[in-house]
């Protein structure tokens, strides 16, 4: 569990970030929402280590994050970032491969548990089918489901990722989110994704926390968040809650 005090974060004069208090990865799936520029991936960077506060404290499991060796990190938090770097020439399976490289050895061996942990992501997110294709050839939610494959290889109890539906039809961004979900009930990982999908987010998440110009403007179930009032103030356009399918809750619209 992470837990974040007086946070913040410039770039030069301006502030980007500013939390009081805030403990994250306590509960099962829990999305960051928030406007373009709100401070959603620099939240995720900080958790992830990938960039430092200004100022203020982040532990992880009551150790302080900065003292970490990277290695132990990589075994405790998984990090898909929102832009990757391309990967030429590589299969699938050896994306997924790599997320094994925080517990290979000094030798590098594999293990057969390093065998189990790919076969068993991969199976998990649908990615055999096309374990042998070029990384670079595959459709963008084909590609997202080996990245995701490649997370869940790693084995780490804490996922972070930053809008791993961006680049998805509606279809293959539930499919995303429903793996998430069965991930969190199955195996009690914790899971922290950045999404801009409120109805995805209400649909699937156990705790909504969403930032207004860096700061916190909610944090809560996601029922509560379901507010012509407090959507309207959070996207600064005014928003609907409307009538949901049979069985789910409320859906907000763009008035
Ligand atoms: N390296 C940087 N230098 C200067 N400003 C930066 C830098 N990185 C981020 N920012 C600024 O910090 C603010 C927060 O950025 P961040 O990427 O965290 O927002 P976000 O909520 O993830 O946005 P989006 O939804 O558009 O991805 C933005 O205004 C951004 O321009």
């Amino acid at each position: 569990m992470f837990r974040l005090s007086t946070i913040t974060k410039d770039h030069g004069t301006r502030r980007v970030l500013g939390l009081d208090s805030l403990t994250l990865g306590a509960e099962g799936l829990t999305v960051i929402l928030g406007h373009n520029g709100s401070g959603k991936s620099t939240l995720l960077g900080l958790l992830a280590r990938t960039d430092t506060a200004t100022t203020g404290q982040i532990t992880l499991n009551d150790q302080p994050l900065a003292a970490i060796p990277q290695r132990k990190l990589a075994q405790a938090v998984a990090y898909l970032p929102q832009r990757l770097p391309p990967v030429p020439g590589l299969t699938l399976r050896e994306l997924v491969r790599l997320g094994r490289y925080p517990w290979r050895g000094a030798l590098g061996r594999w293990q057969p548990q390093d065998h189990a942990a790919v076969n068993a992501a991969m199976q998990a997110t649908g990615a055999e089918s096309r374990a042998e294709a070029l990384v670079e050839t595959m459709s963008g939610g084909e590609r997202q489901r080996g990245y995701i494959a490649m997370l869940l290889a790693q084995d780490a109890p804490i996922l972070l990722l930053d809008e791993p539906t961006s680049a998805l039809d509606p279809g293959h961004a539930h499919e995303v989110l429903r793996l998430l979900r069965k991930l969190v009930d199955d195996t009690g990982r914790r899971v922290i994704v950045v999404l801009h999908d409120v109805n995805l987010a209400t649909r699937f998440a156990d705790r909504v926390v969403a930032l207004r110009e860096g700061r916190i403007a909610f944090d809560g179930p996601p029922a509560a968040l379901l507010r012509a009032e407090i959507l309207s103030m959070l996207y600064a356009v005014p928003m609907q809650v409307v009538a949901g399918p049979q069985g789910h809750l409320p859906l907000a619209v763009v008035s």
